[in-house]
């Protein structure tokens, strides 16, 4: 049984070791020529090997082969790798018959053997008047009578040696010059093997780099799930085809572009706080419901996800859900359920969606709080207030359970418009209220539109049911410590429902805020509570 081929020792045998831990990697390689051994011609042949590597691996080591047999005066030069019991020639000059490169050995029938087992220089001047390996097994399968050999390192163990024969014994035994000219060409062709496995390290990961960026490529471009490659500024540098064709847009002429400059501005200010914290390493995922702008203005609604995917550099991804389907799949499912609801026999009272809205009381005091909130970060809100049209007569008509249904589909539209965070209210006189956080005029009246829209479409009811709407906008000016009060807003919007109704109903109209009351007088006892009821003509 051979011994593991051991790691190499502190010292490599050199006569002056030199500790190479501080040195830079080109000053360490140099130290190999360190030897006091070595005389100048051996120096100046062994330098100049490594100073003008030629040709493929094979051929540098050969020519290292070469070389060490020309300065040794031997015949023979052979590389080989020693692992286990295993020994394969790597490379040969001048070998004995079947000893060329690629032949394998058992390492124990070789010379080479008591290298390994010594972990250093070995030298026979003479080998048939050497008593110890007169039972040697190499005897019969080389032809020496002279042989000198050192074992190679590699990555920092003993892999294989390096030996030099002759047919002839020499005449005088081994000099130390030519152990050191040995032991050298050892250590040189280790870091040889080093490099070369280093390279071919490289190439191969390399390889397996170029084939995950091709796969990666290829999933990108065909996936059906709308992509995108952005900074932390949300600027877009690349689109997979899926998310052009949701936002209805050349690719090309979106990669040049932003998130921002398709997104609904109400959508932005999260989305822009959630990217400077990633940049800021705070976070590395964020989602939000979203809406796009498509390129005839309609709206794209999308659940955004966003995956910090290289920190250091800022590569964001982000994949979006097209929710536009699930909406239409969540209305068609509510009319159907409402359209069951009127089909069945009168049964114990389901709540209604009514229910889920806030009791005016609690409204109120959360729309105080939206609006100190909205002035504190300096954010928009906007109110939106929702008229059933003719409701009297609609009821009237179809009778007051009919009149609920149309009510509860209205609310239904309105609540899915909306974010989760919004507060929805139901005022005496049956109208609907919202207050839309960190919305703006544009965006409120984007969603205004469609809610209007929807409600117009609505099916299954015992008549056709339209809505007005009205809206308002307060923009917090930062500079100024005021506050909106609840009163001047809600009023506001009820001018706009009224101007609405004025004009014809079926459409939304938009007033903008009069300047905002001081702070002071907001809780003022004079200001009357609740809301005004509509005045409408
Ligand atoms: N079915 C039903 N009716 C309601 C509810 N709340 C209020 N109403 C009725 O809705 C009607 C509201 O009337 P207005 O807002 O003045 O509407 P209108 O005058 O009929 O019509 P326009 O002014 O043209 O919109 C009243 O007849 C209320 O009784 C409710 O929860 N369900």
């Amino acid at each position: 049984m051979l011994p593991t081929p051991p790691a190499r020792p502190p010292s490599s045998g050199h006569s002056s070791p030199v500790d190479t831990s501080e040195l830079s990697p080109q000053a360490a390689a140099a130290t190999v020529f360190l030897n006091e051994n070595l005389g100048p011609a051996q120096l100046q042949a062994l330098f100049a090997l490594t100073l003008a590597p030629a040709g493929t691996f094979s051929e540098q080591l050969r020519e290292y082969l070469v070389t060490a047999c020309r300065l040794l005066g031997m015949t023979t030069g052979i590389l080989g790798h020693a692992e286990a019991n295993r020994y394969e020639i790597m490379a040969a000059v001048n070998p004995p018959p079947g000893k060329v490169e690629g032949a394998i050995a058992p390492l124990n029938e070789t010379y080479c053997n008591e290298v390994v087992e010594q972990a250093g220089c070995i030298a026979y001047a003479n080998i048939a008047s050497t008593p110890a390996l007169e039972a040697h097994p190499a005897l019969k399968s080389m032809p020496f009578q002279s042989y000198i050999a050192a074992p190679v390192w590699t990555e920092g163990r003993l892999t294989g040696t390096v030996c030099f024969g002759d047919n002839s014994p020499r005449a005088a035994d081994f000099s130390a010059s030519d152990r050191a000219l040995v032991e050298t060409l050892a250590s040189l062709l280790g870091g040889l093997i080093d490099r070369e496995n280093a390279r071919k390290r490289l190439t191969s990961e390399l390889g397996n780099l170029r084939l995950a960026y091709q796969e990666m490529e290829l999933l990108f471009s065909r996936c059906q799930l709308p992509m995108a490659i952005m900074d932390f500024h949300g600027h877009w540098t690349r689109l997979n085809p899926a998310l052009a064709q949701l936002l209805g847009t050349e690719r090309s002429e979106l990669q040049r572009g932003a998130l921002e400059d398709v997104s609904h501005p109400a959508d932005m200010q999260a989305c822009q706080e959630a990217l400077l914290a990633m940049q800021a390493g705070e976070i590395t995922h964020f989602e939000q419901p979203h809406r796009y702008l498509g390129r005839q203005g309609q709206i794209i609604e999308v659940m955004l996800h966003l995956d910090v995917i290289d920190s250091h550099s800022g590569v964001i991804l982000s994949q979006h859900q097209d929710l536009s389907e699930r909406r239409s799949h969540e209305e068609s499912l509510a009319r159907m359920r409402h359209k069951l609801a009127s089909m069945a026999p009168p049964g114990p009272a389901v709540p209604s969606v009514l229910d889920k809205l806030l009791p005016t009381e609690i409204f109120e005091q959360q729309l105080d709080g939206e609006i100190a909130r909205s002035a504190r970060h300096g954010q928009p809100l906007s109110i939106l207030l929702l008229n059933v049209d003719a409701f009297t007569d609609f009821n009237r008509q179809y009778g007051r359970a009919a009149g609920d249904r149309a009510l509860q589909q209205v609310s239904t539209i309105l609540r899915n418009a909306t974010r989760k965070s919004d507060l929805l209210s139901q005022r005496d006189d049956g109208s609907l209220i919202a207050v839309l956080g960190q919305t703006d005029s544009s965006g409120a009246i984007i969603l205004a539109e469609r809610v209007r829209h929807a409600t117009a479409e609505l099916h299954g009811l015992d008549g056709p049911v339209t809505c007005s709407i009205g809206l308002t906008c307060y923009h917090p000016a930062p500079d100024t410590l005021t506050l909106a009060n609840r009163f001047e807003l809600c009023e506001r919007a009820q001018h706009a429902l009224k101007k609405a109704k004025r004009q014809g109903r079926n459409r939304v109209r938009f007033l903008e805020l009069e300047p905002v009351i001081p702070t002071d007088t907001f809780a003022s006892p004079q200001a009357p509570s609740g809301f005004p009821s509509p005045d409408l003509p």
